[in-house]
Parts: C-alpha cells; structure tokens; sequence
C-alpha cells in the first residue's frame, strides 16, 4: 500500500499545480509609495506577511498606518510599489474573483433589489451555470445572513446593518479563495455589529475561506481571529506583532469572554497599540 509522505500531504494542487499546502495569500517585501506635494510617502516597505488556507486573521495598527492600503493592494485595487503579492503563487496583477471584498460601507445598486445585487457577482463569476441555478446560490446566500424575506426590497429601503449582510452575502457567493474584510462593521451599532459578527462567523466557519479583515475592534479582533497581525505606525509600516488565538472553534463569544487567556490577549494587544 502507497502511504502518503508527509511531503504529499503538505501539498495543494490546482489545475496541476503543486503549491504549498498551506500558504494561500503571500505578501514578500511589500512596498508602498504615495507621491504626494511634498514628495514621495512610504506607507508600506518591506512587509512580510503569509496567511495560510483555512486561516481568518485579523489586522489592526494605529489609524493612518496603511492597513487599507495594504488590503487593496491584495485586493488588485491599488498597484504595487515594490515586492509582490501572490495567490496560491500566482501574482496579483488586478482585481480577481478569487478574492471577495467586504468594505465598510457595501456599496450597493440602490434602486437594485438584495437579490439582484448578489446576483451581479454571481452572474458575472457563474456565466456557466443556468439562470436557476445562479438564483439558488444568490438565495443561499441571502438566507445564510437572515435575508430570506427582503430578496425583493431595494437596497436603499435596508437599513444600514441588512445593507452589510447583503455585502457578505454578495462576497460569499462568488465563491472566492480569499476574503478580504475592511472594518466591514466599523459603521454599526454595537449590538448589529455583535449579530453581524456571528454570522459572518458562521458562514466562514462552514466554508473556512481565508479570511483577511482589517478592524479597530480589540475583542472583535481576538473572538474573529486564528491570528492577530499587529502593523507598526508608518511611515515605512510592517508587521510588528503577531498574537496566536489559540480558542477551539467554532467558538461562541460567551466561550472566549470566559476563557482564562481572554484577558492575556487583550492585553497584549493594548499593549502593542499604547507603545
Ligand atoms: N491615494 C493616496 N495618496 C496619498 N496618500 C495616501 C493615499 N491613500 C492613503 N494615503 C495615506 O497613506 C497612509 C495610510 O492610509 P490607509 O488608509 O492605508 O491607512 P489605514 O491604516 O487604513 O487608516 P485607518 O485606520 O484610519 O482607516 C495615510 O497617511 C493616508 O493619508
């Protein structure tokens, strides 16, 4: 019997393929200029940073450090400087559907209904699959985040939170390797953000797409996160810090708040950010 070498199982193949296993999303000395009047701004230089399959971390630094800039790099939204970005070791040249982008603000078709907005993606990503079928993925969606009686309201009769969930809902169905989350709740209120975080929490924990979100949340950063990245204050930012989140998952946020490291992590994450 041919037992697998533990080098067979440390690998991922696609369309023929090999990559490593475990590195989805590859950020190699990464660099951002900006020219501004004044001259050219280094945000980013020499940022080092792999996320792997299956993993959500979550980002934080002080305001202005150049988190979003970074995110929109990933995104193929921002041209690269210097270094490279690779996706399962392709290089990101520009926007993709093998990456998701949740903003803050979902930025939808207002006069659009929740469903024809996630249909947009899917139509456009799914050209192959029947109009039935596409619908039912775009449903599954809307009914994953709680949507399942507004498919028909237009985007701008939501309210702020159901705009979000039609935004992760559309980020979801595409399908994408990678999801990239910017401050995605920054705008709720806390309790809408706290039911926007369980599910977005519970769909992933079913897909387990590799997650990227930038947050200024401390416990919204540990309850989310397998790994927590810590970026210096730019100019010139890299990643400072990085804190394991060793919590079993699914985890619920009663389990962490009473978990005995809880307090450890957030302190160490308080901090990174105070010095
Ligand atoms: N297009 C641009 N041209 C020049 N400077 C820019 C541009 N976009 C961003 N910057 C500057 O780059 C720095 C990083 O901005 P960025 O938005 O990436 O930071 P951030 O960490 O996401 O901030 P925040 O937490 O406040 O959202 C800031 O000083 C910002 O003013």
């Amino acid at each position: 019997m041919n037992t697998p070498t533990i080098k067979e199982q440390s690998t991922y193949t696609e369309n023929g393929i090999i990559y490593p296993s475990k590195v989805m999303l590859d950020l190699n000395k990464l660099k951002k200029v900006y020219p501004t009047p004044k001259g050219e701004y280094v945000v980013l230089e020499d940022l080092n940073l792999q996320i792997m399959r299956e993993e959500f971390v979550t980002i934080i630094g002080h305001s202005g450090c150049g988190k979003t800039t970074m995110l929109s790099m990933i995104a193929g939204l921002n041209p690269i400087s210097g270094g490279n970005i690779s996706v399962l070791g392709n290089p990101v040249k520009g926007p993709g559907p093998d990456r998701g982008v949740i903003f803050q603000s979902p930025s939808l078709m207002p006069w659009m209904t929740a469903l024809q907005n996630v249909m947009l993606g899917v139509d456009q990503v799914f050209s192959h699959a029947t109009k039935v079928q596409r619908r039912d993925i775009a449903k599954y969606y809307l009914h994953k985040v709680g949507l399942e009686g507004a498919f028909h309201k237009k985007a701008i009769e939501l309210s702020q939170g159901m705009q979000q969930r039609v935004g992760i809902a559309r980020a979801f169905a595409i399908k994408p390797k990678v999801l990239l989350l910017d401050e995605p709740f920054g705008m709720l209120d806390s309790l809408t953000r706290g039911e926007l975080q369980d599910i977005l929490i519970e769909i992933w924990n079913k897909e387990k797409i590799t997650a990227v979100m930038i947050t200024h949340d401390v416990d919204e950063a540990i309850f989310l996160a397998d790994r927590v990245i810590m970026m210096t204050s730019g100019p010139k930012a890299k990643i400072g810090d990085v804190l394991n989140i060793n919590f079993e998952r699914p985890r619920t946020r009663k389990d962490v708040l009473e978990h005995p490291d809880y307090y450890q992590y957030r302190k160490h994450l308080i901090d990174f950010l105070e010095h």
